[in-house]
């Protein structure tokens, strides 16, 4: 999916009025019943107490009103409360004009703001996409009360306050929403670790904007869903042997850290590499060769850390980093690593940490490299962020400047490349948030960078949704904080499988 800005927004509404030939109230009515039926499957109309909608003045607060007119319909207390204005958009006004006499309407007086229950459902239709500065005045007392109330509050579109694609100034007023209820693309902001008490749960609603315009739009920004990735991940070709996979190398480990290695070795075996070696220092033999049978053990002649790179010739691709540690010597393999190798390279944890430590190896760092950090190890790499939009730009300009693929981990993992796009994954849940899930990554984008069928951008996409995907698997199996590491490699294989397109049928 595309993420558009707040100004494409509002103009994919206009290109749906055009080419749909009609009225704009028409696809507010759109919206507004796509959200009605969302709430009319979740909230049964005897439930007790009303549901308060409160309105702002421009077409947001539309959206309010006819939902407010489509609840009362449908049988349910509604209660409506109107945002004191000097003026207000068409099809408010018109919407106003439909409510039903007999349903409660009063307009805000900050005076006497409306008294609500704990777990009252309210519903904020103050602003959407055309909030143009922060709130004050009335406006900003208004959310300040709802936020206090410990009440239901589900957004429309957007919670009230908050800037749709871009950080708005620090203690502004922002409404706590526990689910924000979109229409047809999620929106940049909902994706932002910074932006979670606002947002809650989010979710979007189709409501049929002009696919053509949506198509043909410039975005530098995207949403990475099943859809996205469909066809890129071909089928294993029928008379396929081990070398149509390809051989890849991973130097992982050192002591105390050998369980880096194998996750990420059974990651990559899981992944449907066709060979793996991996170099661990020499007490890892043993813990690797049982751990990992299928993988050939390249040992090092070092006890408990790497200190030599092996001949790079059989290789396809090489990964780097899980549990590797950070002597001096590894310093020296991961420098050799950069000025000689000519294949595919995953670079992740101490080799990051390696690389923000020593900065001039990153002027070696090979066009297409593909780095995995999470935010501390950006940080290391490039400079501290002042918020998620900065440490976005960061990657984008970290990216573009080393002509790499660099990954920023977490919630909604994002993907910079060379050209400074970005892809926001959509799979994973917090149960990944544990000890070795990220040498899990390691290992699978490994395998598939092994794989010359796919190309550096369709290797990562599909390894970081496939990842979370195998994690949401895992999770359904074992809970979210019974999940470890382990499981999310069990379950890398049903994920792809899942993403493999299948030849159409006859
Ligand atoms: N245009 C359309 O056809 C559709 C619009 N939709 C809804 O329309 C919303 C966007 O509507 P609008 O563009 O009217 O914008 P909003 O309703 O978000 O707000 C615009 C109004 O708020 C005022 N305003 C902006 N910032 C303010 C501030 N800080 N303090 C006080 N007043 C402020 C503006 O002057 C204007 O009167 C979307 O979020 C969505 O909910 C949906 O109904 C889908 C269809
Ligand atoms: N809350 C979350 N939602 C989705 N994915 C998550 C969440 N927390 C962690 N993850 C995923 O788990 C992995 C953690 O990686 P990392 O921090 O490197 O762990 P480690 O270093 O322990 O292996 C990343 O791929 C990240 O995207
Ligand atoms: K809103």
């Amino acid at each position: 999916m595309k993420i558009l800005s707040a100004d494409q927004t509002r103009q994919a509404d206009q290109a749906t009025i055009q080419a749909e030939g009609i009225r704009s109230e028409e696809l507010m009515e759109r919206a507004a019943t796509a959200l009605s039926s969302w709430l009319m499957e979740r909230v049964e109309p005897d439930e007790p107490g009303e549901i308060h909608i409160f309105c702002g003045p421009g077409n947001n607060g539309g959206d309010g009103l006819v939902v407010a007119r489509q609840l009362h319909e449908a049988g349910y207390a509604v209660r409506v409360w109107l945002l004191p204005a000097p003026k207000h958009s068409p099809d408010f006004t018109l919407n106003r004009q439909r409510l039903p006499e007999e349903l409660p309407c009063a307009e805000l007086n900050p005076q006497k703001l409306p008294r609500l229950l704990p777990h009252t459902i309210v519903l904020d239709a103050l602003f959407g996409t055309g909030l143009r500065r922060p709130l004050t005045d009335v406006a900003a007392s208004v959310v300040q009360h709802l936020n206090k109330a410990q009440a239901r509050v589900i957004a429309v579109d957007v919670p009230s306050g908050l800037y749709t694609d871009a950080p708005q100034p620090a203690d502004s007023v922002v409404v706590q929403a526990r689910y924000t209820i979109s229409f047809e693309l999620p929106k940049l902001a909902f994706l932002l670790p910074q932006n979670a008490p606002f947002v809650g749960q989010w979710h979007v609603l189709p409501i049929g904007l002009n696919e053509e315009f949506i198509h043909t739009s410039l975005v530098d920004t995207y949403y990475v869903d099943a859809v996205l990735l469909a066809g890129r991940l071909p089928q294993r070709p029928q008379f396929s042997h081990k070398g149509t996979f390809g051989h890849a190398l991973l130097l992982a480990g050192s002591r105390g850290k050998l369980g880096a290695a194998v996750l990420a070795s059974r990651a990559c075996l899981h992944g449907g590499v066709g060979l793996l070696t991996v170099r661990v220092p020499a007490a890892g033999y043993d813990i690797l060769q049982i751990s990992a049978p299928e993988a050939m053990a390249l040992t090092d002649p070092a006890t408990d850390f790497v200190t030599e790179l092996p001949d790079l010739k059989p290789y396809a691709a090489i990964g780097i980093g899980p549990g590797i540690g950070q002597e001096a010597a590894t310093r020296d393999v991961l420098e050799q690593l950069l000025r000689e190798a000519d294949v595919p390279l995953v670079l992740d944890a101490d080799a990051l940490n390696l690389l923000g430590a020593n900065r001039e190896l990153l002027d070696l760092l090979p066009p297409d490299t593909l780095l995995t950090p999470h935010p501390k190890e950006f940080e290391r790499l490039t400079e501290p962020a002042r918020d998620d939009y900065h440490r976005l730009e960061l990657l984008r300009n970290f990216a573009r400047q080393r002509r790499c693929y660099c990954v920023l981990k977490g919630a909604y993992t994002a993907l910079a490349t060379p050209d400074g796009t970005l892809y926001f994954n959509s799979t994973g849940n917090p149960g990944m948030a544990t000890g070795g899930s990220g040498d899990v990554l390691t290992g699978l984008l490994l395998a598939l960078r092994t794989d010359q069928r796919l190309s550096p951008l369709d290797a990562a996409l599909l390894g970081l949704y496939a990842h979370g995907r195998a994690g949401d698997l895992a999770a359904e199996e074992t809970g979210q904080a019974g999940l470890v590491a382990g499981d999310i490699v069990r379950y890398i294989g049903p994920a792809l499988q899942k993403l493999t397109t299948l030849p159409a049928r006859l």
